[in-house]
């Protein structure tokens, strides 16, 4: 059996607590005993029983106490049996306590990508202390959500083969956005800025969305990719194209950017109909390239037959082109969302139940 504290339940935990309350007669045995949000936590009673995962909300609210994360802590590291911290915030100042979880003998599970794309020396803390400790991070869902691609990565590395060019589209979001507003032969359809706000209600955005169109979400995953390829690629270094339209970047609220955007369609607009003179689409791209040194972020036109052209919904493309894949090896499928992204996470503590139990 193996014991679950939760951080963070919105779109992503609520959907995590869903499917493993689904799972809840099945083997490996989960058991969540404590989850937490920014103001309030519930800890089982009694101590280290199972939650109920069918009344949790009502129970945080009605018997939640003030949310303190070292009580919060303390409780999941004594459980008596091995226990997982699953992060499902996006916050930094969570992501910066993942050596304290490890040190303290948890296991880390987390779709949030602040720390393995932020400060080089949190990303080496953490590894030090996950191989001191001999526990294990897992956090699949930060790079196209619940798709296989940091477990493909690893895997092709351990087993020697050499990483030539990861190139992709990664955000759900921007995926969405594109695959709508430029759609090859397609003349007509809805504004950049409707388009938006339908990616922000379908739960794909960031809970700010300047955070997709800025690049940064993006550049996040292509750090993330580019350290585990072995190469020190940094936020502050990387070439990352900003699509925000420059006035409403200090904008102070995401909802005030989104009643702003229309003032925008027109730039937009534009460049669609350059793209579509050349016969060619609008696409958001990410590149890690170990040998060229051409790794970025950028919005690129791509003429209608190239397989990224063709991409539905939100859906991701990552293309790995190695030594043993010349012609390149490619994952495609729902990059966004709860569901996929929860789906990932849920692995990612089957997967560390399963060796704890072998
Ligand atoms: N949506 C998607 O498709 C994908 C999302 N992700 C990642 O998943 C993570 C979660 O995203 P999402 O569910 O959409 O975000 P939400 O904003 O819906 O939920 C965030 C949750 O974290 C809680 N939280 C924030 N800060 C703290 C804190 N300091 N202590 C305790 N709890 C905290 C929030 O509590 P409160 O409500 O009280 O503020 C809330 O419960 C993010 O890192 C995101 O990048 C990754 C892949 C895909
Ligand atoms: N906002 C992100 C969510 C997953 O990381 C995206 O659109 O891909
Ligand atoms: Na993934």
């Amino acid at each position: 059996m193996v014991n679950v504290g939760i951080i963070g339940v919105g779109l992503v935990g609520s959907e995590l607590i869903s499917q493993l309350a689904a799972h809840a007669n099945s083997t490996p045995r989960i058991s969540v005993i404590a989850l937490t949000n920014s103001s309030k936590q519930l800890l089982s009673t009694p101590t280290y029983s199972p939650i109920d995962l069918s009344t949790w909300k009502q129970a945080l609210q009605t018997q939640g106490t003030t949310a303190n994360l070292s009580a919060f802590v303390d409780y999941v590291s004594n459980s008596p049996t091995p226990a997982i911290i699953v992060d499902n915030t996006a916050s930094q100042e969570i992501a910066s306590q993942y050596p304290l979880f490890l040190k303290k003998g948890l296991h880390v599970v987390t779709p949030n990508k602040k720390a393995f794309s932020g400060a080089e020396t949190l990303y080496k803390e953490i590894v030090e202390e996950a191989k001191k400790n001999k526990k294990l991070v897992f956090n699949e869902s930060t790079v196209g959500a619940g798709l296989p691609v940091i477990s493909t990565l690893k895997d092709l590395i351990r087993t020697g083969d050499k990483i030539n060019r990861i190139e992709g589209i990664f955000s759900g979001t921007l995926s969405y956005i594109f695959n709508e507003f430029s759609k090859p032969g397609d003349d007509k359809g809805k504004n950049f800025s409707e388009i938006v706000k339908i990616a922000k209600d379908n739960g794909y955005t960031e809970p700010d969305p300047r955070d997709d169109l800025n690049g940064l979400d993006v550049a996040r995953k292509v750090v993330i990719l580019g350290r585990i390829t072995g190469m020190n690629l940094s936020l502050d270094t990387l070439p990352v194209e900003n699509i925000v339209p420059e006035p409403l970047r200090n904008l102070a609220t995401s909802s005030e950017f989104l009643s702003r955007l229309s003032e925008f369609d027109s730039h937009f607009d534009n460049l669609k109909q350059t793209a579509k003179n050349n016969n060619q689409t609008l696409r958001y791209v990410g590149v890690i390239d170990p040998i060229g040194g051409e790794s970025g972020v950028k919005l690129v036109s791509l003429p209608s037959s190239h397989p990224f052209a063709s991409l539905k919904g939100s859906d991701n493309i990552i293309a790995f082109t190695t030594q043993r894949f010349p012609n390149p090896l490619i994952i495609q499928g729902a990059g966004a969302g709860a569901a996929v992204t929860a789906f990932g996470i849920f692995s990612d503590i089957l997967k560390i139940a399963d060796r704890l139990e072998s």
